[in-house]
């Protein structure tokens, strides 16, 4: 089974303003709620894809309710912690550029992690688990590991995308992938606008602390696949950019989704970064038609 954990669900409020004037009241011209957070995405995608997965983590109050309904209405199978509080509201303004503001979790309190704890009790060899997005203010850093050391079997491939420390601290969990875009990989070691080449170093650095392959999203500049012995760098298709929320997200619902058939991590690669652009060109996510069709125009080089 492929279970996502989102720690920290939202609603994605999806905004349209032709102009944006700040400090004056604007008005959207379309506008769209969806239930987000980055592990809810990887299986909502993947549930576009035929692929079964069970969602975890923790909501609350009628933005929760929201969440778990949708999920249901689209046979994505669930099983959320109810805590107390409402899941925060994602604003994503459309505009001129696009802007995020993303809010915090409801408070998490120990009969909650307790239970979380017990579900992850249960996987078993042969599952994945997806860890992704950021983690509660009230939780710590090394959260991801903690929950990691829960799970009975060595055997259970473990998947985190996240940033900052909570990436740091993820890392000795030795997962089997990690997906960083530049920005998050250049911050992990304080760094800024690291060149394509350099990123394949840093990524490098992230293999010898234990990590099996990374995946460095570079949004429309293509992204790099680091493993052991070997460094890849993909393009990704031209197209008209409708929607970058969950693109990389996306990206790692396609990675499994590939590999769990395939079991070829450039192919694995490839049907990401594919699955990825379908994201970004379309106004939801993205769907096997296109992917199928991106896939022709994602090519590979090795570095
Ligand atoms: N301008 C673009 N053109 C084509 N594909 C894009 C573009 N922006 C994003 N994507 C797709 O979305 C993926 C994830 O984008 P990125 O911004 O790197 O990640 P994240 O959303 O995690 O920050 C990319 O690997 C690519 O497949
Ligand atoms: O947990 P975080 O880091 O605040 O991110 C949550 C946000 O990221 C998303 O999962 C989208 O992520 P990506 O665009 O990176 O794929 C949104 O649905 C959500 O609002």
């Amino acid at each position: 089974m492929i279970y996502t954990l989102t720690l920290n669900p939202s609603v994605d409020y999806i905004v349209t303003v032709d102009q944006f004037a700040a400090g004056k009241t604007n008005r959207t011209s379309a506008e769209m709620k969806n239930p987000g957070g980055k592990g809810i995405n990887v299986s909502r995608v993947l549930n576009h894809l035929n692929i079964k997965t069970k969602a975890l983590g923790f909501i609350g109050g009628f933005t929760g309710e929201f969440i778990e309904k949708s999920l249901q209405n689209e046979g994505v199978e669930t099983n959320f912690i109810k805590v107390d509080g409402d899941t925060r509201i994602n604003i994503k303004l459309r505009a001129d550029a696009e802007t995020e503001i993303n809010g915090r979790s409801p408070k998490i309190g120990q009969k909650h992690l307790d239970q979380l704890k017990k579900q992850l009790r249960q996987l078993k060899s042969g599952d994945i688990l997806v860890l992704a997005g950021s983690v509660p203010d009230c939780l710590p850093a090394t959260i991801y590991r903690e929950l990691v050391q829960e799970i009975d079997s060595n055997e259970v491939k473990i998947i985190v995308d996240t940033s900052g420390q909570p990436l740091i601290e993820s890392l000795s969990a030795s997962p089997f992938l990690i997906k960083p875009n530049h920005h998050e990989l250049a911050d992990v070691f304080g760094v800024s606008n690291i060149s394509v080449n350099e990123a394949a170093t840093l990524g490098k650095k992230l293999i010898d602390k234990g990590v099996d392959n990374i995946i460095v999203s570079m949004a429309g500049e293509g992204a790099l696949f680091i493993h052991r012995d070997k460094t890849i760098l993909g393009s990704v298709p031209k197209g008209d950019v409708k929607n970058s929320v969950g693109a990389g997200d996306s990206v790692v619902a396609g990675f499994i989704a590939s590999y769990i058939y395939s079991d070829s991590l450039e192919e694995a690669f490839r049907y990401g970064l594919a699955a990825g652009s379908a994201t970004a060109f379309s106004e939801g996510f993205c769907q096997k038609e296109l992917i199928n069709k991106l896939m022709k125009e994602v090519s590979i080089t090795n570095l």
